[in-house]
């Protein structure tokens, strides 16, 4: 089993990688981006991290040249990162694994409000990750299991605040790249999670209050914990899709003379 983590930046893929022992193996790919390979922690198989840049843009571009590079097949795709959290749902170091991912402000500004993409008739705003899967995970990593909106602009004010909570009530966390990496996942017809460690409350801004060590540092703990219930899925997904086997006995193949 092979799964491809998506990060924004290193320290976030340092934080990934630091999950298994040992130090990663660096793959060059022709593009110039690194894959950063560990074995999965808990469970066979491995695990290829990749800081794919901030905001949705970089991320779709640099995860879909990955799948279309020859290291995988990959089972899985995760985008993993910090993120902010919706101070009802999640605290600051608590996880939040998307139950949907969410583009939260792609759309048109109209008279009546926003409008997202699928209202005007521009394909989907939101992507499913396996729902078995992601509650899993969810319960093994001890996260809140709710719906994470994809931004391009990081919330800043009390209004923003109020406008997006409205809008996807329910809604735990907020991040910039779920949405991009789940196109790219879609788009090469691989499964895909979002984890968030919550280093933020989505709000007023005030950077004094970001947490980023120790989402960093939950952001490991939930790599050292997701290989079982990885592999758990897997394992199931890979008997569904297997043919069933012939229970009868096949006559001996008559031999030509
Ligand atoms: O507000 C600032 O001054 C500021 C300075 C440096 C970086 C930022 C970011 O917004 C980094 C975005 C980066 O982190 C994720 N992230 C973390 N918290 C949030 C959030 O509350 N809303 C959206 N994204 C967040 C995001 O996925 C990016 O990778 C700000």
């Amino acid at each position: 089993m092979r799964l491809l983590i998506a990060t924004a930046v290193d320290s976030e893929r340092r934080a990934v990688t630091s999950a298994a022992d040992g130090d990663p193996t660096v793959i060059r790919l022709a593009t110039g981006v690194e894959l950063h390979r560990v074995p999965l922690p808990g469970a066979p198989g491995e695990l290829d991290a990749v800081a794919a840049g901030v905001g949705g843009p970089a991320a779709a571009a640099v995860v879909a040249s990955v799948l279309a590079a020859g290291e995988g097949p990959y089972d899985l795709v995760v985008s993993a990162g910090i993120g902010g959290g919706f101070a009802e749902r999640v605290p600051v170091g608590g996880l939040v694994v998307a139950s949907t991912v969410l583009a939260a402000d792609l759309g048109a500004q109209t008279r009546a409000g926003f409008a997202d993409m699928a209202e005007l008739g521009f394909g989907i705003v939101a992507h499913q990750p396996p729902e078995e899967l992601a509650t899993a995970v969810a319960t093994a990593t001890g996260a809140v299991h709710a719906p994470v909106l994809s931004v391009s602009t990081v919330t800043g004010t009390e209004e923003r605040l109020a406008e997006l909570a409205a809008r996807h009530r329910g809604a735990a966390g907020e991040a910039m790249e779920g949405f991009g990496v789940a196109c790219a996942a879609a788009l090469h017809g691989v499964p895909m999670l979002e984890i968030r460690a919550v280093s933020n409350a989505v709000g007023p801004r005030d950077r004094e209050a970001w947490r980023i060590p120790e989402a960093l540092a939950a952001l490991t703990a939930a790599f050292a914990a997701v290989g079982p219930a990885v592999h758990d899925w897997h394992t199931r997904e890979r008997h569904r899709e297997a043919p069933q086997t012939s229970q009868t006995p096949q006559s001996p193949e008559k031999e030509t003379p």
